[in-house]
């Protein structure tokens, strides 16, 4: 065994071994009880109040806030917060950077430990958590919960993993020499989460970061900062130290600078393309000061497509398109938006879109109902100018219009558009609404030559019985997460490592083996043999 650098405490042997954590089922009454009880809770607890933004301890002032909204009911305010701008990246950066070094020495079990310790509470307060996504996010039940048990998941996936990452050895011992290979942390990281993951994702990144030894400042989006803050409380009550997560809540002119300061060493960011591009742009700008190559873990958009061959299980078929067209609206970087149907299939396949279409029932997430509204004013008339410009040019066969003006909720009707070509604008943008085009194709070459015809490649599915066509398509179907006769969201920690290809991203595997080694810079010691 090497020596040279004891990094641990203790042996990997009786590691626990990971499972995902159990979604509940809200068809059980007792169950579904204990959901409304905790929405009505999280609804008693809404306040007028401003969060402060403190930094070091200190409350600081700011020149504008963050006020968060239900995008169900908008007039109904989730709460208020001090918005942190370009003056305060310095102290916030300082905070995390004076954390650094006390954190970075701890052993790599104690910081495992408290990620596996916020894990268990976090199951504990399941419900709280979910009611919070049900309120902010305008998630449904199972939506939420799938969201709260993604981030237990990621907390127990991570702490197991940065264990036995610290007592990876390398397999080569050189003659006359002690060889061996550490994993260090970087410094200080920006944690940059998007809004449609609020818990999971901005979760996922900061702990991956933090059980590595780094320390951060994490800015959330400003569409759901009450439960980046409900999760940093969470962490604090398990023994997070001081300034190992540096929470402020601001827009992007905070998370520019953030990027921009010469001390942030990686950059952890979710996200579009559009923010994700210019990210990468300006990390790679070198400032004043900076002593190390700011590395970028960037996972973006998608426009993801669903292949239904012509000898499908076409029941099977459309009922995976429709879970994953319109789950949470379609706003999920795996949602389908594409699905590319062979031609001899493609009325009778609309038909069965158009009856699973007309019974998804919609309304507010509190009621839990299939589907509802998208995130905010933006968002609504975004996903609307698609619709009307898809009119145009297409078929609306199934919704097309707003539910409800935007002062009720942001509801707008699941949407399906025949007519199109792979080249329309959208069939390539990303849509992230409730919005599935359903594009024909000649036969199975020309499906996967649709398939492939985007600049993103995050997610795809392929519905056939043919053997020959999935061993074409686990070749052939350019995207970071393949499903074969399933629905194309919903990857699993552990099971499915989750990143994209092409314009989607850095491809990085959240919940895969390798996604610690982005937070680490691994150090190859060798000592000569007396
Ligand atoms: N690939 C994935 O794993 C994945 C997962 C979830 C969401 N997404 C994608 O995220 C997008 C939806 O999320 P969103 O609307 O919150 O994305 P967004 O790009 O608007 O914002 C993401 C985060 O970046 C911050 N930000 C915005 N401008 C910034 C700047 N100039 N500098 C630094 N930070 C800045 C935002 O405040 C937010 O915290 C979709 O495109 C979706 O596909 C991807
Ligand atoms: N990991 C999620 C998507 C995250 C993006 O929005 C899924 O697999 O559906």
């Amino acid at each position: 065994m090497c020596t040279i650098l004891d990094m641990t405490t203790s042996a990997n042997t009786s590691l626990p071994v990971f499972a995902n954590e159990p979604f509940c089922d809200f068809s059980d009454a007792k169950i579904a009880q204990q959901m409304r009880e905790a929405i009505q809770h999280a609804e008693s607890r809404l306040t007028a109040e401003k969060y402060p933004l403190v930094l070091n301890g200190e409350e600081k002032t700011t020149k504008t806030e963050i006020v968060s909204v239900n995008p169900a009911r908008p007039s109904q305010t989730i709460g208020v917060y001090a918005s942190a701008d370009a003056s305060h990246v310095p102290s916030a950066v300082a905070s995390a950077s004076k954390a650094f070094a006390s954190w970075s020495a701890q052993s790599t079990e104690k910081r495992a430990d408290l990620l596996l310790r916020a894990a268990s509470l976090l199951r504990e307060r399941k419900m709280e958590f979910n009611a919070w996504l049900v309120l902010e996010a305008g998630k449904n039940w199972g939506e939420a919960d799938a969201d709260t048990a993604e981030a237990i998941d990621f907390l127990e996936y991570y702490a197991l993993q940065a264990i036995q990452l610290a007592h990876a050895k390398p397999s080569i011992q050189y003659p006359g020499e002690e060889n061996q290979l550490v994993y260090l942390p970087l410094g200080v990281g920006a944690v940059l989460p998007p809004w449609n993951f609020p818990l999971a994702i901005m979760a996922g990144m900061t702990c991956a970061a933090i059980v590595m030894g780094n320390t951060v400042v994490l800015k959330p989006s400003p569409l759901t900062p009450t439960i980046a803050l409900r999760f940093v409380e969470l962490l604090l009550e398990c023994g997070l130290p001081e300034g190992v997560v540096t929470l402020c809540q601001g827009g992007p002119e905070f998370g520019d600078a953030l990027v921009g300061h010469p001390e942030v060493q990686f950059i952890a960011f979710t996200g579009s393309k559009k923010v994700g591009l210019h990210i990468h742009a300006k990390a790679a700008q070198t400032q004043p000061g900076q002593r190390g190559i700011k590395r970028t873990i960037l996972e973006l958009g998608g426009k993801d497509g669903i292949i239904v061959d012509a000898d499908a299980d076409l029941e099977s078929a459309a009922n995976g398109v429709v879970a994953s067209a319109f789950g949470f609206n379609g706003q999920k970087c795996s949602a389908c938006s594409r699905v590319i149907v062979d031609q001899s299939v493609h009325d009778e396949f609309v038909e069965m879109l158009k009856t699973r279409v007309a019974a998804l029932a919609q309304g507010d997430p509190v009621e839990n109902f299939a589907t509802g509204p998208v995130a905010n004013d933006a968002a609504y008339d975004r996903v609307l100018g698609y619709i009307q410009d898809g009119a145009t040019r297409g078929t609306i066969v199934a919704g097309g219009h707003a539910k409800t003006k935007p002062e009720d909720g942001y509801y707008i009707e699941p949407t399906v558009i025949t007519g199109l070509t792979s080249s329309d604008r959208l069939c390539q943008e990303e849509i992230f609404g409730p919005v599935l085009t359903v594009i024909a194709a000649k036969d199975f070459d020309d499906a996967l030559r649709i398939a492939n015809d985007t600049e993103y490649g995050l997610t795809g599915a392929i519905y056939s019985s043919s053997e020959e066509k999935l061993h074409r398509a686990a070749r052939e179907f350019h995207v970071g997460n393949l499903y074969f006769n399933r629905k194309c969201t919903g990857a699993m920690v552990g099971a499915h490592p989750f990143g994209g290809f092409k314009m989607s991203g850095t491809d990085s595997k959240a919940g895969g083996p390798d996604y610690l080694h982005l937070f680490s810079q691994a150090k190859s010691i060798a000592r000569k043999l007396a």
